[in-house]
């Protein structure tokens, strides 16, 4: 059943720390994103699972990215260690050479719940655990002719939920396509429709904010996704719901640029909380 998302929906989508708490605990994120030709990407993916809420994120992707990931946030951690759910893609290039393919394989054969945006859309089949894709449409096109399924970007403007929930049952994963109207799909058909946000939001780096938030749900929810697989759509719309609202909060109805997205995060989750 398709419902549109909620803001009591998105509220009991974040996890929130009690006095047992600890940064292990509340959950690790794994992060390889970015390139030499995309470096921002990384920034804004860990500046947005960073402003979610999530214990600690282990950002392990190549060295100028890190630098700036660092010089940006020195609470990331570039050591490798326990993870609790990986986002991997954004800003990076599916051209990728067998040694980076066999690492980002590896990383996949650990089932942890993943985030595949942008450049690793492709390693969909590798994926073991619960999976997310995120593509825009022009992305969802190799996505479908990688499992047969040939269409372009107007056909899947044109019907975005016919073509999300297409993509879901043939690949296996949960599909987050990104739009004015985002779709959530799973194997069960479309679940979701999100429309929180609006059109400033159509600037670059925006959809690498939006993997950085779901990457930090995933990571804040990994046992309660082992027992319950359907939560996996129900955090993908709570994501693209805390995005759509950060970036209306930070508008008020001007120009926004993706940081200034990520930045109003803690505020639109305390309003959810509180009611502030
Ligand atoms: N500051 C940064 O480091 C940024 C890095 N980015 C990264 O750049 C890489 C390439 O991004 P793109 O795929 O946007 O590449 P392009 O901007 O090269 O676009 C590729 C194709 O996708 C189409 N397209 C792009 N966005 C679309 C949308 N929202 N809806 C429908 N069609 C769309 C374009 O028209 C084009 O045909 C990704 O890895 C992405 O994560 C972008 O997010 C921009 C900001
Ligand atoms: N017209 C629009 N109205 C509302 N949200 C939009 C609009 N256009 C794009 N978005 C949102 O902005 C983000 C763009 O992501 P993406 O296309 O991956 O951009 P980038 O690759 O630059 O990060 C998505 O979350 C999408 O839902």
């Amino acid at each position: 059943m398709t419902t549109l998302f909620s803001a009591v929906e998105a509220a009991g989508a974040i996890a929130v720390p009690s006095a047992d708490s600890d940064k292990y605990s509340r959950g690790v994120l794994g992060v390889v994103t970015g390139s030499e030709r995309y470096p921002g990407a990384a920034v804004l993916g860990v500046e947005a699972a960073s402003r979610t809420g999530v214990g600690m994120i282990r950002y392990l992707g190549p060295e100028r990215p890190a630098a700036m990931v660092l010089a940006r946030r020195p609470e990331a951690v570039t050591a490798d260690g326990r993870v609790q759910a990986w986002l991997l893609g954004s800003g990076t290039d599916p051209e990728r050479d067998d040694d980076e393919r066999a690492r980002l394989v590896g990383l996949l054969d650990q089932a942890l719940p993943t985030v595949l945006d942008a450049g690793s859309l492709d390693l969909f089949a590798q994926a073991k655990g619960p999976t997310v894709l995120t593509p825009h449409f022009g992305e969802l096109v190799p996505v479908l002719s990688a499992v047969g399924v040939e269409t372009s970007k107007q056909a899947v403007a044109a019907d975005p939920a016919t073509w999300a929930a297409r993509a879901a049952a043939e690949t296996g994963a949960t599909v987050l396509l990104k739009g004015a109207t985002t779709v959530i799909a799973d194997a069960s058909g479309v679940r979701f429709l999100v429309r929180a946000g609006q059109p400033w939001l159509a600037t670059a780096g925006s959809g690498d904010v939006l993997g950085g938030v779901l990457g930090a749900l995933l990571a804040t929810h990994q046992p309660a996704l082992a027992e319950r697989p359907e939560l996996l759509a129900e955090l993908a719309a709570a994501a693209a719901w805390l995005h759509g609202e950060a970036g209306r909060t930070a508008s008020g109805g001007g120009p926004i640029q993706a940081l200034d997205v990520a930045e109003a995060l803690p505020a639109v989750i305390r309003r959810l909380l509180v009611g502030a």
